[in-house]
């Protein structure tokens, strides 16, 4: 099978390592203070639903080793019959093998101090994570099945959904949606705020604390240096071609 393999490095920049699977030799890396030893996510050359995995990874100064598949590849079948669910992303973390992307989130969050302070603060997080999971499949509905004749509506509507988080963000008051550190759940909503921003660049301007929030990230410095990567910019955000 064969597969394109890049590695990330902290400022974003991307390098092909490899085009055989199963003769992976990585080349010298040039930040050995980087955290050993990678992940490895396999996806479609997409931002989708890894968007909030690799901006969190950045922002704690992970590497990430990167497995592109095509839908050419993908469609042979033999890749997908070997996901437990029949999809991507997968995710490995040394043997241990991920799917669902919200999973992965999770995992991330509990190896890196994204996950609350206490395991009340974790159960907030766990809700407010479902409901951007809930933004992200109407969202996800609209690129890929209504785009051309639903827009309208789904713009009409998103304040419904966007007031929720900037209610519950008011409440919290530390820039953050739950407790006084960053969590998986903030990356996750951050990266479909960035979406948003691209679907309809006015979609946050009524939302105070949304707004803060994309400023606040998008200004950590490994952040910044992933979203201004030629590497990160030029990955479409979905498949076909929609934003
Ligand atoms: N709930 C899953 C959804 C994964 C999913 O929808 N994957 C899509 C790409 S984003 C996929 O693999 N599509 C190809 C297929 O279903 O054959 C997650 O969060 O990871």
């Amino acid at each position: 099978m064969t597969h394109l393999i890049f590695i990330r490095s902290n400022s974003g920049r991307r390098e092909l390592t490899s085009i055989q699977a199963g003769c992976r030799q990585r080349r010298q890396h040039t930040r050995p203070t980087l955290t050993m030893p990678p992940y490895t996510v396999t996806y479609f050359p997409v931002k989708g639903r890894l968007g909030a995995v690799k901006i969190m990874l950045a922002d704690k100064g992970q590497e990430l080793k990167e497995v592109l598949v095509s839908m050419e590849e993908w469609q042979k079948g033999d890749l997908k019959a070997t996901c437990v669910f029949g999809q991507l992303p997968k995710f490995e973390d040394g043997d241990l093998v991920l799917f669902q992307s919200n999973a992965i989130l999770r995992h991330l969050g509990r190896n890196h101090g994204a996950y609350g302070k206490d395991s009340r603060e974790a159960s907030l997080i766990d809700m407010m994570n479902d409901g951007v999971e809930d933004l992200r499949s109407k969202y996800i509905k609209l690129i890929y099945q209504e785009y051309d004749t639903g827009k309208q509506a789904y713009l009409k509507d998103l304040p419904n959904s966007l007031c929720k988080f900037e209610t519950f963000m008011a409440k919290t008051n530390s820039g953050f949606l739950v407790g006084k550190e960053v969590s998986f759940a903030d990356y996750n909503l951050f990266d479909l705020l960035l979406n948003h921003l691209v679907l309809c660049p006015k979609s946050l301007d009524n939302f105070p604390k949304l707004n803060d929030l994309v400023k606040k990230m998008s200004a950590q410095p490994k952040v910044r240096a992933l979203l201004d990567s030629e590497a990160f910019k030029k990955i479409p955000i979905n498949g076909n071609g929609k934003q």
